[in-house]
């Protein structure tokens, strides 16, 4: 048997669970599966590794790539960008399982700080370079389209070569574009802003907000759906668990209903009662981000030994 057919063989059955294989999503999708107890070992240069306690093999491919291999059925779930879900075009032959809180950026179109364009219609019938050419286009034809430069009923194509906006793609270094004098405009990801102000550019629109996404195949194998379903509330439980503290405090009985509405838990918050009869205590899920002000907030109502306890893990 050649490598090829061993490894094949060794994938039979199993589902088929797709990773980037490098770049800004990678570590946090390693820490994803290592809170959902999924595990396994990646050799060195091989892009598959069986996973030891499920019927599970990782995959690691380009997270651009990744959305066309779900939607084609070769893969049955995969993490990958709401921005290259979006690029790959599949429409529903992808299912969007559930954001995962990290990898957030926009799409946003940008020009020159200091030059002539100032909003995206100032780019119409002009030059765009971007590595998302499929968003972009649609973007652009949509506008092309309202200002009158190319037909209602006519293929965004035609428009191009005078007067439809040109869209055209390149793999890497976009910001560079326009200080290259390639493009009057580009499209690209932005997250702190420090690439597009590096290269002397300035947002004038967003395309799309994006995050990490876990992705399930609509062509998925029925046999793969028990454990696509395991999977999946194993990351659902890691993601709730770093979005949500635990707020436990006391609270005199006669001030309840007012420090319940400010935590009411997910389902209810949970009141215990305390020996002294006047007092109760609280327990509830509050969303992390907010924990400061949901304190501030406790202590001006008149709760008193306010605990916040981080989770590792939950099913909610
Ligand atoms: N600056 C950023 N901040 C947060 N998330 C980002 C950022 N840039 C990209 N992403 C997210 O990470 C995904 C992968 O981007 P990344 O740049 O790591 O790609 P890659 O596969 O390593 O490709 P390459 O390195 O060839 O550009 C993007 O699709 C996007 O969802
Ligand atoms: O707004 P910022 O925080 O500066 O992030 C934006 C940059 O991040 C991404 O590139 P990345 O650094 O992943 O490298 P790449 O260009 O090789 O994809 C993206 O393509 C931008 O260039």
């Amino acid at each position: 048997m050649t490598g090829k057919d061993m490894l094949s063989e060794s994938l039979k059955g199993r589902c088929l669970f797709a990773i980037p294989k490098k770049g800004r999503l990678y570590e946090k999708c390693l820490e994803l599966l290592a809170g959902a107890d999924i595990q396994f070992t990646r050799s060195h240069r091989l892009d598959v590794a069986l996973v030891r306690n499920h019927n599970v093999a990782l995959i690691f491919l380009p997270a651009a790539d990744i959305p066309r291999f779900v939607g084609e059925g070769n893969v049955d779930l995969a993490i990958t960008g709401q921005d290259m879900v979006a690029e790959a075009d599949m429409g529903s032959l992808v299912d969007e399982v559930l954001p995962l809180g990290f990898g957030k950026c926009k799409l946003q179109v940008q020009a020159p700080e200091d030059g002539p364009i100032k909003t995206v219609e100032d780019l119409v019938g002009r030059k765009v370079v971007t590595s998302f050419e499929i968003v972009a286009g649609k973007y652009f034809a949509k506008l092309d389209v309202q200002h009158g430069r190319v037909g209602k009923d006519e293929p965004p194509s035609q428009g191009r070569g005078g007067k439809g906006t040109e869209i055209e793609y390149i793999g890497g270094s976009v910001e560079a574009a326009c200080a290259l004098g390639l493009a009057d405009g580009i499209v690209d990801l932005v997250e702190s802003g420090d690439t597009m102000r590096a290269a002397g550019l300035r947002a004038i629109a967003t395309i799309l907000q994006s995050e990490a996404v876990l992705i399930k195949s609509t062509r998925a194998a029925p046999e793969n759906q028990s454990v696509i379903d395991l999977i999946t509330q194993r990351i659902a439980g890691v993601i709730a668990a770093n979005r949500y503290v635990l707020c436990n405090y006391n609270m005199p009985r006669a001030k309840l209903a007012h420090a319940t509405s400010i935590t009411p838990g997910r389902r209810a918050a949970t009141i215990t009662p305390l020996d002294d009869p006047e007092w109760c205590a609280v327990s509830a899920m509050v969303v992390k981000s907010t924990i400061a002000e949901t304190m501030d907030r406790l202590q001006a109502a008149g709760a008193s030994d306010i605990l916040v306890i981080g989770l590792t893990n939950c099913r909610v």
